[in-house]
């Protein structure tokens, strides 16, 4: 499935946590950063790239919405891996600047960033704007080539060394237990299997409910419960037809070929729900 050949998609520029998660994962001469997460699922979706690798979900700011919204709505693809990474986030600011961060006019990073810091940011600079940017790398590089500017970025200690920024206060996330899941997006329904995963396999699906019923999210559930399939997410996400109208994402610990999960996909059919699977997949903790 991986060869020389094989393309790999990014939320880049270089130096963000989605890079420092592929790098962990893959050979770095085979990442190309593209600009947005719906660049990198595009890319992948009409074949530009093998593969992409895409933000998904944090511990502290829970699910990037534009990556789940994109997958149900925008593409047919597969999940062929998780990686999970340890995140810590840096104020970083241009070297001109060093001596005065404590004066910043304005701060940008990813909106994800900006939430992980939010008590950090809140206490010390709630007079400064905060700037969302389409990743925490491309906001350390606007602070790179605007050394007149005093403003800062929300980004990670190798964007910094990337862009020759200065530190100007480490670990600024709000809670220490930040960890981001990512996701490795293929166009094939296969998955990326070496002995370095840590669980036994995940299968993603989005599904819509048969009509708005009392007890139709109960009958869903109970398709799987009463088979032991065990659920580690459940989430609604608006399905952008009318208020109130919703799609889940539901991760269950199991594999989608067991019989078990076979019967509970022709069970949620029979229902009259709409099911779209993303497929089984394993998870690999990559360093940040
Ligand atoms: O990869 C990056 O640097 C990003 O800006 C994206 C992203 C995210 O969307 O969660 C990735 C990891 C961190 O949780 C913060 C931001």
């Amino acid at each position: 499935m991986i060869d020389s050949t094989t393309k790999i998609a990014y939320l880049g520029p270089e130096a963000s946590f989605t890079y420092l998660a592929a790098k962990g994962m893959f050979e770095s001469e085979k990442l190309q950063p593209f600009p947005t997460i719906p660049d990198c699922l595009e890319a992948v979706a009409d074949g530009r790239v093998d593969l992409a690798v895409v933000p998904i979900e944090n511990t502290l700011e829970g699910s990037v919405p534009l990556t789940l919204d994109y997958l149900f709505h925008e593409v047919n693809v597969y999940i062929v891996a998780e990686l999970v990474s340890k995140i810590q986030q840096q104020l970083l600011v241009h070297p001109n600047n060093a001596n005065k961060w404590e004066q910043i006019e304005a701060v940008y990073s990813h909106p994800h960033a900006l939430a992980q810091c939010h008590k950090y940011l809140y206490y010390r600079f709630s007079q400064v704007p905060l700037h969302s940017y389409t990743s925490t790398s491309a906001a350390a590089k606007l602070v790179a080539e605007n050394p007149e500017r005093n403003i800062a970025a929300i980004a990670n200690a190798s964007a910094a060394q990337k862009y020759g920024l200065t530190i100007a206060q480490s670990n600024i996330h709000d809670f220490h237990f930040n960890h981001t899941r990512f996701f490795v997006i293929s166009r094939e329904n296969v998955r990326i299997d070496k002995s370095t995963k840590v669980d036994t396999g995940k299968t993603t699906v989005m599904l819509t409910l048969p009509s708005d019923r009392s007890g139709a999210l109960h009958q869903v559930l109970s398709v799987f419960a009463w088979r032991q399939l065990n659920l580690s997410k459940i989430e609604s996400r608006p399905l952008k037809t009318a208020l109130g109208d919703y799609f889940f994402n539901i991760d269950v610990l199991a594999d989608e070929n067991e019989p078990m999960m076979k019967g509970a996909m022709e069970e949620l059919a029979a229902l009259g729900c709409t099911v779209k699977t993303l497929g089984t997949y394993y998870t690999y903790e990559t360093p940040s």
